[in-house]
C-alpha cells in the first residue's frame, strides 16, 4: 500500500546555507527512498516577457513564486504519482524549457527562502527547519554563489541586495523563523543539527512502516 511521504522543509535567507543542509541530509538516504525540490524552480515563468521586464521583478516577494504549481505536485507526489519538475535559468531569469522527471519517495525535502511563509505549505511539512546564518555572511556566500554559478557581477550583486534581498528578508523570511521546530545556526556544516535531522526523519520512518 502506498504510504504518504515524509516533507522536511529547510528554510532559511538567501546564501544561509539552506541548500548544502538539504543536500547533506539527503546524501544520508539511498536515492530511491528520497528526493529534493528547490522552491526556487517554482519561481514563475516569464518567458513571455523581454529580459528588461524579467530584470525589473522582484524575485524575493512571495508572489514570484508559483506556489500553486508547487502545491499541486507536492499533492501528487504524496498520492504515489510522479511530477514533472521544472528547472529554473538564473541567467534568462525564467524556466528552463526542460524539465525533470520526479518519481514519488519516502522522504521529499522541501528547500527555499519563502517556504514556511505560506500556510498551505507548512500545513504539509511534517518538520520546518529554518537555516540562521549572519547577514554578513549571507552575502559573503552569494556574492561569490551568484558571480561564479548565475552569471551576476559584483555590481549587480550588492545593487540587488541592498535595494531588494535585504528588505525582503526582514520583511518576509525572517519573521517565518517562528514557524520552524528547529532553527539551524550556520548551515552546511552543522554536523549535530544534521545528525539529529537524519535520525529523527529514519524514527519516523521506521514507526510508519509498522503501520
Ligand atoms: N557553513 C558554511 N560555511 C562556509 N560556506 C558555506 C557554508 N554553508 C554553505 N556555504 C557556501 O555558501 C554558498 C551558499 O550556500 P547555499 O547552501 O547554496 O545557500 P542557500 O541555499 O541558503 O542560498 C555555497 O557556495 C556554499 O558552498
Ligand atoms: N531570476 C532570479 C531568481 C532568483 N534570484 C535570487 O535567488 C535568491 C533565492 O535563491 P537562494 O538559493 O539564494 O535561496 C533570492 O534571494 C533571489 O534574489 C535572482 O537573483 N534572480
Amino acid at each position: 500500500m502506498h504510504k504518504k511521504p515524509i516533507i522536511i522543509g529547510v528554510a532559511g535567507g538567501s546564501g544561509s546555507g539552506k541548500t548544502t543542509v538539504a543536500k547533506e541530509v539527503y546524501r544520508q538516504f539511498p536515492e530511491q527512498s528520497i528526493l529534493m525540490i528547490e522552491q526556487d524552480a517554482y519561481y514563475k515563468d516569464q518567458a513571455h516577457l523581454p529580459m528588461e521586464e524579467r530584470l525589473k521583478t522582484n524575485y524575493d516577494h512571495p508572489l514570484a513564486f508559483d506556489n500553486d504549481l508547487l502545491i499541486r505536485h507536492l499533492q501528487k507526489l504524496s498520492e504515489g504519482k510522479s511530477v514533472e519538475k521544472p528547472v529554473y535559468d538564473y541567467p534568462n531569469h525564467t524556466r528552463a524549457e526542460e524539465v525533470i522527471p520526479v518519481e514519488p519517495r519516502d522522504v521529499i525535502i522541501l528547500e527555499g527562502i519563502m517556504i514556511l511563509e505560506d500556510d498551505r505549505l507548512r500545513d504539509m511539512m511534517d518538520i520546518k527547519l529554518f537555516v540562521d546564518t549572519d547577514s554578513d555572511m549571507r552575502i559573503i556566500r552569494r556574492l561569490l554563489r551568484d558571480i561564479n554559478e548565475r552569471g551576476r557581477t559584483i555590481d549587480s550583486v550588492i545593487d540587488q541586495y541592498t535595494s531588494v534581498v535585504r528588505p525582503m528578508h526582514l520583511q518576509f523570511i525572517e519573521p517565518t523563523k517562528r514557524y520552524a521546530d528547529i532553527i539551524v545556526p550556520e548551515g552546511g556544516h552543522n554536523h549535530v543539527a544534521i545528525d539529529l535531522m537524519v535520525t529523527k526523519i529514519k524514527t519516523i520512518l521506521e514507526s510508519k512502516a509498522m503501520l
